[in-house]
Order: structure tokens, then sequence, then C-alpha cells
């Protein structure tokens, strides 16, 4: 028995959940990987110049054990996310200390703590095979992952799952994740893939999109409302581009930072208004590398006051970190909001606490999504009301090169990978749904 067969079964229309359920495992499976004795490859470079082409790895694997709770998932797409480019260049610390924390915990995490790291974060496909105690979800059914782990054996994580002490991004601090052919997963990471979808699409928006719901418009985040003026970095960028369509779809008024003509195009073409061009603007809130230049933060919140006939921003959705921190802080309005999930220029922040206690200003910490949280972001996707904003779309064995594209802002939204899909457009169950919105499900491809 082979990937082949798995792959067979799923792209015959005729197949039952007991066909899948009657498939035998093959033993091993083709994943993308990180390999532990790499972990000092990059030693005094800098992150720039750390390249994913060199760290990730096309290995052939053995399937693990399924465990209770768990589920296999036949991967037909997934896609790359920043935390996949972090793993690979081993920055801020080599994911393999995760795997060996993880692995202490018990008999079944063991399994975890390997010399290799099964990294990916997103995927769409078809169950395979679940564990014991698991009756929501069978073999056959068609699904998108999200990355939240959890054990929820501790009282912390009962009113937020995102509190477990025990919470982990699978395919980053648990291994068999989501750039392979086969994944596991816990059966709580499971919801329905959107009908309207082809496989590569499906994968596409789930962490991001996830990510993002929490961060602007959950209650856990900023609370977004109707009217709310929000700056949201990288506009066009993977969380960016569902920022921005939460903010629009919310009757909110998004300002969008990017830096290229191009970007700004697309998000003119999402339905923004305003929108700052931050190379063309030439922002400089560095003076160098210890000294911050607030004149610097002025010049950005005048623009900010063109573009919103002299209102500041009630929300900032921050996730550059270190390099744009200081302007977050500073051009929030009275009483606002910074909202942050990541220090993607460096995570020693420094900004001016006088704009922060003076104005009242809130700075809340923001991280994924719990399952309910995953499951209405994807339901949005699944009913047509935000896209995927898929780009280009690579061959498993092509990730290292994506990773690159991504590490080093090359990209446009987001960046799919094909695992077991043979090729591009399969999966779409409802063409009629898909017909309603093709443009906006298009709308990045191929830019
Ligand atoms: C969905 C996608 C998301 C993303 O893309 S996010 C971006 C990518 N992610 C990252 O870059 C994050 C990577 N993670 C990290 O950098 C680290 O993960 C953290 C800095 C977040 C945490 O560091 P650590 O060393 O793993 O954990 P500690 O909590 O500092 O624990 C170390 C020891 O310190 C003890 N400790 C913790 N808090 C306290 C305290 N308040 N007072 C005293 N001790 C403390 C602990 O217990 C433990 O101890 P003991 O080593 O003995 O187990
Ligand atoms: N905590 C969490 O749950 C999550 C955290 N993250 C983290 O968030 C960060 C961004 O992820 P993602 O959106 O997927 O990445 P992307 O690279 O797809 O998008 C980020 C965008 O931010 C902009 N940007 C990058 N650097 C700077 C800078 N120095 N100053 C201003 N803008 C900048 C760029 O847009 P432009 O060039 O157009 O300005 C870039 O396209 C990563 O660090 C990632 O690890 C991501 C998802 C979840």
């Amino acid at each position: 028995m082979t990937v082949k067969d798995i792959l067979a079964a799923i792209q015959s229309p005729d197949s039952t959940s007991a066909d899948f359920a009657a498939l035998p495992l093959p033993e091993s499976y083709r994943a993308i990987t990180v390999h532990k004795d790499e972990t000092e490859m990059f030693a005094g470079l800098a992150t720039r110049d750390k390249d994913p082409r060199k760290s990730i790895h096309l290995d052939e694997v053995p399937l693990p054990e399924l465990g209770p709770g768990e589920a296999l998932v036949a991967v037909m797409a997934s896609s790359v996310n920043y935390n996949s480019v972090w793993t690979s260049i081993f920055e801020p610390l080599s994911t393999f200390g995760f795997l060996e924390r993880y692995g202490r915990l018990s008999e079944l995490t063991k399994r975890h703590d390997l010399p290799y790291h099964i990294i990916g974060s997103d995927l769409a496909g078809v169950v395979l095979r679940t564990g014991p105690g698991v009756n929501a979800w069978k073999p056959g059914d068609e699904v998108v992952a999200h990355c939240l782990s959890v054990e929820l054996e501790s009282s912390d994580g009962h009113n937020d799952t995102m509190l477990d002490p025990e919470q982990r991004i699978w395919g980053f601090e648990t291994n068999f994740g989501g750039l392979a052919e086969i994944a596991l997963v816990k059966s709580n990471q499971l919801m329905p893939k959107p009908d309207h979808l082809s496989w590569e699409e499906a994968a596409a928006p789930g962490l991001v999109n996830s990510t993002a719901y929490r961060q602007l418009v959950s209650r856990n985040g900023a609370g977004m409302k109707q009217g709310d003026n929000v700056l949201i970095w990288g506009a066009s960028g993977g969380l960016g581009s569902y920022a921005t369509q939460f903010a629009l779809a919310g009757g909110a008024n998004p300002i969008c930072v990017v830096s290229s003509e191009q970007k700004a195009e697309i998000c003119r073409s999402m339905g923004a208004e305003a929108i700052i061009d931050r190379t063309a603007e030439d922002y400089k809130f560095w003076k160098d590398e210890h000294t911050q230049d607030p004149k610097e933060w002025k010049r950005f919140g005048k623009r900010i006051r063109e573009l919103t006939d002299g209102e500041d921003v009630d929300i900032v959705f921050e996730h550059p970190g270190r390099e744009t921190f200081g302007a977050s802080v500073y051009v929030t309005r009275k009483g606002g909001t910074i909202v942050t999930c990541a220090s993607t220029s460096g995570y020693n922040h420094e900004y001016d606490n006088r704009y922060l206690w003076m104005s009242l200003k809130r700075i809340i910490g923001s991280h994924f999504a719990n399952y309910r949280e995953a499951w209405e972001a994807n339901r949005l996707i699944a009913k047509g009301k935000i896209h995927p904003t898929l780009s280009k779309v690579y061959a498993l064995e092509e990730t290292g090169q994506a990773a690159y594209d991504v590490h080093r802002n090359l990209h446009q939204g987001k960046v799919g990978v094909l695992c077991l899909a043979p090729e591009e457009g399969l999966g779409v169950r409802d063409e009629e749904k898909r017909a309603q919105h093709i443009d906006a499900i298009n709308r990045f491809r191929n830019i």
C-alpha cells in the first residue's frame, strides 16, 4: 500500500467512508523536515542570509502511531506560514527544544521528540483514520485543520483554550505537521473544508485567517467595531490580507500599509481606499540601530490623518515589531488599542510610554486562536464572506523555495504547497458557489 492508493480513493467520486476506513495505511510517506543535527548550520549569519532552501528537506518518514483523540489525515495541500520560516532558520530558537519538552509530557507525546521535525501548520485533506474517543469525524471526511494543539488537563484552558499551559502550535511546537503527504492532528483541530474551494485554496487561510480573526475581531483581541479606523501593517501579506478583509467586511476603515504600488493595488482591489506605501513615502522610524525618530512617527501620523479626515486610529494591527512598534503606539488614538501577535523585525520593542499612559492606550498580546475562533473564521471562508489570498502554488519538493520567498518578502498574500494533490484546481464540490466568488478567490493569483 502506498500513498498513491490513498490518492486514487480521494479522486474516485464513488469512495465511501467505509472504503477509506478499509484502506491499509502506508508504512511511510514523504514529508518536509528540518534536521536536528543541522541546527547550527547558519551560526554567525545575519537573519536575512539564512537560506531555508538549505535547511528544508524532503524525506521519506515512518507513519506515526495514532493515539486517542487523534486523526491521521491525507494531506492534499498545505501552505507556507512564517512559523515554518522561523523553524527553517532556527530562530529565535531551534524548534527541537519544543519537541523535546513536549516529548517529556507523556508516553504518547514522546513520539514527537525525533531527530527530524515535520513542519507545516495548515492542511486541507481527507481523514484516513481516527483514534479511540473520536466521534465527530470519520474516515473520508474532507477537512481543513487549524493549528492549535492543546491537552486541556489543566483548568487554565477551559475558558479560552489558548490559555492552556500545554498549548502548542501544531507543526511548529509539535511534530507531524501539514507540509507532508500525511499529517497527525488532534481531532479537535478539524473543521469542514469549504466546499467551493480547491484543496490549495482551502489550505491557504487557516493559520493566518484564524489569527487575524482573534487579533482584530474577537473580544479576546481588539474587538473591532463598525467605523473603527484600523491601521494594518503588511496589509497584503499573510495576516494582513485577512485583517484587511475583516475590517472591510465589519464596516471598519482599514488604513493599509504596504511596500509597493503593486501591493497598494491589491489592497484597492479588495476595497480599501486609505493606503500608505511605506517605501514610496520612505519612513525611517529609526535614525540608527538604537535611536528612533519621533519626527518620523509624527509624519506618519499626519499622513494617516490626511487619509481619515483628521482622525487617529482606533486599532493598530501589529506584527512587524521592533521596526514599527514605536510608531504604532504614537499614532493610536486616545483610548485606542495596539494588538500585537509577532515581532518579525525584532522582539525587543521600544516605544515612548508617555504616549501610552497619558492617552490611556492599551497594548494587547494575541496569539493564534481557540477552536471556536478558528471555527468562526473558517465559517466565514465557507460562506464566501472572506476569501483565500493564495498567490502562487509550489510542489512539495519546492517548499524550500516557497519558504525562501516568504522569508525575503518576495511573495504576495499566501503561498500554497501541493502535497498529495497532483495538480491545482481539484477538490471543488460546489461550483455554483465558487462561480459567485471567483474574482475574489483569484484576486491574488499569479501577481
Ligand atoms: C500560529 C503561528 C504563530 C507564530 O508564527 S508566532 C512567531 C513564531 N514564534 C516565536 O518566535 C516564539 C518562539 N518561542 C520562544 O521564543 C520561547 O518559547 C519563549 C520566549 C516564548 C518562551 O521561552 P522558554 O524558554 O521556552 O520558556 P520560559 O517560559 O521562559 O521557561 C523557561 C524556564 O523559566 C521558568 N519561568 C517562566 N516564567 C517564570 C517566572 N515568571 N518566574 C520564574 N521562572 C519562570 C519556566 O518555569 C522554565 O523553567 P524550567 O526550565 O525549569 O522548566
Ligand atoms: N502569534 C501568531 O499567532 C501568529 C504570528 N505570526 C507572525 O506574524 C508575522 C507576519 O506573518 P505573515 O503575515 O504571515 O507574514 P508575511 O510575510 O506574509 O506578511 C508580513 C508583511 O508585513 C510587512 N512587513 C514585514 N517586515 C516589515 C517591517 N520591518 N516594517 C513594516 N512592515 C513589514 C510586509 O508587507 P509590506 O512589505 O507590503 O509592508 C510583509 O509582507 C511573522 O513574524 C509570523 O511568525 C503569524 C501568524 C500567527
